[in-house]
């Protein structure tokens, strides 16, 4: 599966506990993150990742363009409910996105951890059936 980690700078050591609870899972799957958020879980776990551009710099819509194009299968999205954005466009505009193509979107711990766990439980291996990807 592909999955997307991201995170605002309020909520980037949240995904990094996040990202070390769940190391071992995932490090079965490839990983994509927005530019910030992706260094920092190079440097502080052991996962591989696929970075982007910084998110106000264009990596929210960048991994928007891998939903749109059925490449992403995950979407776990630490937002700041608390701080304004400049890009909140962006932001709002990935999350429309994952509506428009029922891509698994976590905005926030609780429900990340579901999500990890039915990942594990196979719950969302029907995203690999069919035809897609290219
Ligand atoms: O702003 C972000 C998501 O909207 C995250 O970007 P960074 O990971 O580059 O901080």
């Amino acid at each position: 599966m592909n999955i997307a980690l991201i995170a605002h700078d309020r909520k980037k050591d949240d995904l990094i506990q996040f990202a070390t609870a769940y190391e071992p899972i995932f490090a079965q799957h490839t990983l994509y993150a927005t530019g910030t958020t992706g260094q920092r879980v190079i440097d502080e776990t052991s996962l591989q990742v696929n970075r982007f551009r910084s998110g106000p710099l264009g990596g929210d819509q960048q991994i928007g363009a891998m939903v749109a194009q059925d490449k992403m299968d995950m979407v776990i999205f630490f937002r700041d409910p608390l701080t304004a954005q400049p890009h909140e466009p962006d932001v709002t505009a990935l999350i429309r996105l994952c509506d428009v193509y029922s891509i698994p979107l976590a905005t926030n711990m609780g429900t990340a951890e579901v999500l990890l766990k039915g990942l594990e439980e196979g719950f969302i291996d029907w995203r690999l059936l069919g035809e897609r990807r290219g």
